[in-house]
């Protein structure tokens, strides 16, 4: 995998409108081999018929440019490196994937729970739950991000039911993972554009950011005008780009996990823009609860005879408890964090 990819001439990601999973007959049928053969080909697909309305999505945007452009220092108040739980304002250059920096700035809004009793022999994830940080200059942004949080878990749950039968197994496969508190992340995220150097200290060139897969269940991209993301396929990099009224949805490490490698993880990254532009993106990331242990589905003996198993990756082993694989990608995201509030995981790993 490289940051600077060259772009295959493969064709888009399929685009799939979910409301045929609520048609019966035989076009709920071909909708449903179109979503295995999308997931299991890419790991990736376009969405639309998900009922989320328009005019929300452009009042989320609207408030998304409006904290972006707030002066530092309110975004600092909000600096993630407050957050033992993983919430709030991350600046270009801070996150990392692969050991290298990211180009972008984010916000991390996850469920608003409560935090759980330190007690001593409690799993170190326990730490990941929690209130959120909200910025005091963009009071409306908490009931909006709320409101998104609750309709995109719904087009994400329908997502899960969709792919359970599709692989021929119970609509409610998923359900006892995901049951009452699923773990749900949005990222609202703006993507400066500069210009691409030639590798500059330890920022890959033109890494929005690098190459990855997301550690839930299922992720839902919401992209506004600008492109950048891309999808690694078996013909290589393709470009993703935004297609008005769809979200792009992409298969993350439980959903590998889960289906024994028949469904892999999509591998994705996001070039920066040019120089005097920027992208903003919404990421949704839908996992299961954090104190939940992934199940391997009995898949019938037709597809489980084509699972590869999961990708057995040195850099990025993937864990069936879900709070252990959730820990594992925030950690290695965010080290101001880890140093700040898990600096006794990180003394005991070396
Ligand atoms: O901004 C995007 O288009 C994708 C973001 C992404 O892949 C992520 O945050 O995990
Ligand atoms: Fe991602």
């Amino acid at each position: 995998m490289s940051a600077t990819p060259s772009l295959a001439a493969a064709p888009a990601l399929p685009l799939l409108d979910l409301s045929r999973f609520d048609g019966g007959g035989a076009d709920r049928a071909v909708f449903l081999s179109e979503l295995r053969a999308a997931i299991r080909r890419f790991g990736a697909f376009y969405v639309t018929g998900h009922g989320v309305d328009p005019a929300f999505l452009d009042t989320v945007f609207g408030l998304s440019r409006r904290f972006f452009d707030l002066p530092e220092r309110d975004k600092l108040a909000i600096e993630m490196v407050h957050s033992p739980h993983f919430r709030g304002y991350t600046r270009a250059g801070w996150e990392r994937t692969r050991g290298r920096a990211d180009w972008r700035e984010q916000v991390d809004i996850g469920s608003e729970r409560p935090v759980l009793p330190a007690l001593a022999d409690a799993p170190h994830w326990t730490r990941l739950q929690g209130p959120n940080q909200w910025p005091d200059a963009l009071p409306e942004l908490r009931p909006a991000a709320q409101r998104l949080q609750d309709e995109l878990t719904g087009v994400t749950l329908r997502l899960l039911a969709a792919v359970a039968v599709a692989i021929g197994l119970p609509e409610d496969s998923f359900a006892a993972i995901v049951a009452e508190e699923p773990t749900q992340l949005i990222k609202l995220i703006r993507y400066p554009g500069r210009e691409v150097l030639p590798e500059d200290g330890d920022a890959a060139a033109g890494q929005g950011v690098g190459p990855h897969k997301d550690s839930g269940l299922l992720t839902l991209v919401l992209q506004h005008e600008r492109s950048g993301l891309q999808a690694e396929t078996a013909e290589g990099w393709v470009d993703v780009p935004p297609i008005p009224g769809t979200f792009v949805v992409n298969a993350g490490e439980l959903l590998e996990l889960a289906t024994d490698g028949y469904f892999r993880a999509a591998v994705h990254q996001v070039v920066t823009p040019a120089a005097g532009t920027d992208r903003l993106s919404v990421a949704f990331f839908l996992g299961a609860r954090l104190d939940a242990r992934v199940p391997v589905l009995p898949l019938p003996p037709e597809l489980a005879a084509e699972a590869r198993g999961p990708e057995r990756d040195p850099d990025n082993p993937l864990f069936h408890t879900v709070g252990e694989n959730t820990l594992k990608s925030r950690l290695r995201s965010h080290p101001d964090v880890a140093q700040r509030h898990y600096a006794d995981l990180l003394a005991a790993a070396v």
